[in-house]
């Protein structure tokens, strides 16, 4: 498994490595103590999930508060993806930043998103098997949304909007100026 940082420090792309033969291929997904290890954090995932969405489907901008605020592990078992992060901890030098990676069955990238950002996909394939694990388990009470054409955010989605399919509350979410944020200093992980 290869970690890479991106720009934004704690969210990190995750390679697995492939091994091919004449069979087809095997992978490690997911390894607790290298993963621990890179992250320099004990990380309980509680709960899978999975999604399968067409072309343009967008997915997003979502997040739980604590204290069921989620960190991800997010990969695509089939099709290709645009996945966005931002974060929305008050206080963060990257405050209101995002970043954008490609994720796909080809490439076998997953991101690891810590707790405290908004996180999102749009769909560049015909359809895209969407699969991940979270360290807290789903509460409808605690789940929040943030505009994912939020002008401050400026996020580039890849697709013309008209391309763009995405549920009624996705449409509506309030934009950053307007949400409930984390705060930076505060341990999320407590
Ligand atoms: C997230 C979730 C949803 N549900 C139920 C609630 C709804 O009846 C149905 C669809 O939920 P929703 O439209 O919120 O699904 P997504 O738009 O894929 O939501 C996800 O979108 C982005 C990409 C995320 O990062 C979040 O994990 C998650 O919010 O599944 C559950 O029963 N458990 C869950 O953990």
């Amino acid at each position: 498994m290869k970690f890479t940082k991106t720009s934004i420090p704690g969210v990190i792309v995750c390679e697995p490595s492939v091994f091919g033969d004449e069979r087809g291929y095997f992978a490690e997904t997911f390894r607790k103590d290298k993963f621990e290890e890179f992250i320099g954090r004990k990380i309980d995932f509680c709960q899978d999930n999975e999604s399968k969405s067409g072309f343009g489907v967008l997915r997003g901008l979502h997040y739980q508060l604590p204290p069921f605020a989620q960190s991800k592990l997010v990969r695509v078992i089939e099709g290709k993806v645009l996945d966005v992060v931002v974060d929305i901890r008050k206080g963060s030098p990257t405050f209101s930043k995002y970043e954008s990676i490609e994720l796909s069955g080809e490439n076998k990238k997953m991101l690891y998103i810590p707790r405290g950002f908004a996180h999102g996909f749009v769909v560049l394939s015909d359809y895209a098997i969407f699969s991940y694990k979270v360290d807290n388990y789903y509460s409808q009470e605690h789940e929040r949304g943030l505009l994912y054409n939020d002008p401050a955010l400026g996020i580039d989605w890849q697709l013309p909007i008209e391309k763009l399919q995405l549920s009624q509350k996705d449409k509506v979410q309030p934009t950053l100026d307007q949400i409930e944020l984390f705060n930076f200093s505060s341990d999320l992980y407590a």
